[in-house]
């Protein structure tokens, strides 16, 4: 059998195979984080037909820049949009995340025929206690950034680093709140490597200054981004190569500081799925860049 021929080593790397979301057949609005418990109390909660149109804009240029996409076959009742932080890849491993929402757990089943597609040997589960989602997962080369998080707990953060003793791991507390405006729900929230060695970043999202990420990308690398910015979901662009991203099309601001450093921005309209607290990052499961 061809196994699939799993491959991540960065966030910017050209990609190749990616796992998009899919908007069908939602379920009942949800309130498993700040931002959506608000947006369902204003009134504000975006329609499953207004994802569904989002999602097919972003497939689309997914497909014109030549990457395959992937979907999760439809699960009665369940959301299925932020593929992200159900399973990531390192290397060559799948890890199949243990998800702390409830209401989430059972997601992984929309890709089971994907999963069988690829070595069991490359497989890895995440043991009970130990809790561990994809938005908090960051590889970038030797390193690999982890947020502990309301997700992602230290034990999911133990026993991820035992099983790639080649790489560097760092834990990263996030701030967690009941207040949408300061809550970092997943450290791809707040932090994403972009380009060749720059990276989006709110460092107010951190309960300790990260240094670590000082250290590697160095300060005049960092694109800084207020909290409106983060509020908008800045840091959750999605990289399709090292020159080139998908970005919701009203980050003018950022999307000026992109193309200043080389970076070719594909705007895609994605304002109301981001009231579920996800971008674009939170939608795409990558499973092979070169
Ligand atoms: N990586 C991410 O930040 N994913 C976004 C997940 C949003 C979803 N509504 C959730 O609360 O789980």
């Amino acid at each position: 059998m061809n196994y699939l021929p799993l491959n991540i080593t960065s966030e910017t790397n050209k990609l190749k195979t990616v796992i998009l979301g899919t908007g069908t057949d939602q379920g009942k609005p949800y309130e498993i984080n700040p931002v959506a418990k608000m947006h369902k109390q204003q009134g504000t909660y975006p329609t499953p037909e207004d994802i569904q149109e989002e999602i097919a804009g972003a497939k689309k240029t997914l497909e014109a820049l030549g990457v395959k996409v992937i979907q999760p076959t439809n699960l009665s009742a369940k959301k299925q949009i932020f593929t992200r932080d159900i399973g990531f890849v390192i290397d060559n491993k799948f890890v199949i995340a243990n998800m702390k929402e409830p209401l989430r757990q059972g997601e992984i089943e929309g890709i089971a025929f994907v999963l069988e597609q690829m070595n069991p040997d490359d497989v890895i589960r995440i043991p009970e206690g130990a809790t561990i989602e994809g938005g908090d997962v960051l590889v970038h080369g030797e390193h690999v950034f982890v947020g502990i998080s309301k997700r992602t707990n230290q034990k999911g953060f133990d026993y991820l680093k035992a099983q790639f003793p080649n790489k560097k791991f760092h834990a990263l507390e996030l701030v967690v709140s009941d207040d949408p405006a300061v809550n970092i729900l997943h450290l791809d929230c707040a932090f994403q490597p972009v380009g060749s060695g720059f990276a989006i970043f709110h460092e107010e999202g951190f309960v300790n200054k990260p240094e670590i990420i000082f250290e590697v990308f160095g300060e005049e690398n960092l694109i800084p981004v207020s909290q409106a910015e983060k509020n908008q979901m800045f840091p959750n662009i999605f990289s399709v190569g090292p020159n080139d991203v998908l970005i919701e099309r009203n980050f003018s601001r950022l999307i000026q500081e992109l193309e200043k450093r080389g970076i070719t921005c594909h705007p895609v309209k994605y304002s109301e799925t981001s009231k579920l607290s996800g971008l674009l990052r939170c939608s795409t499961l990558p499973l092979i860049r070169d």
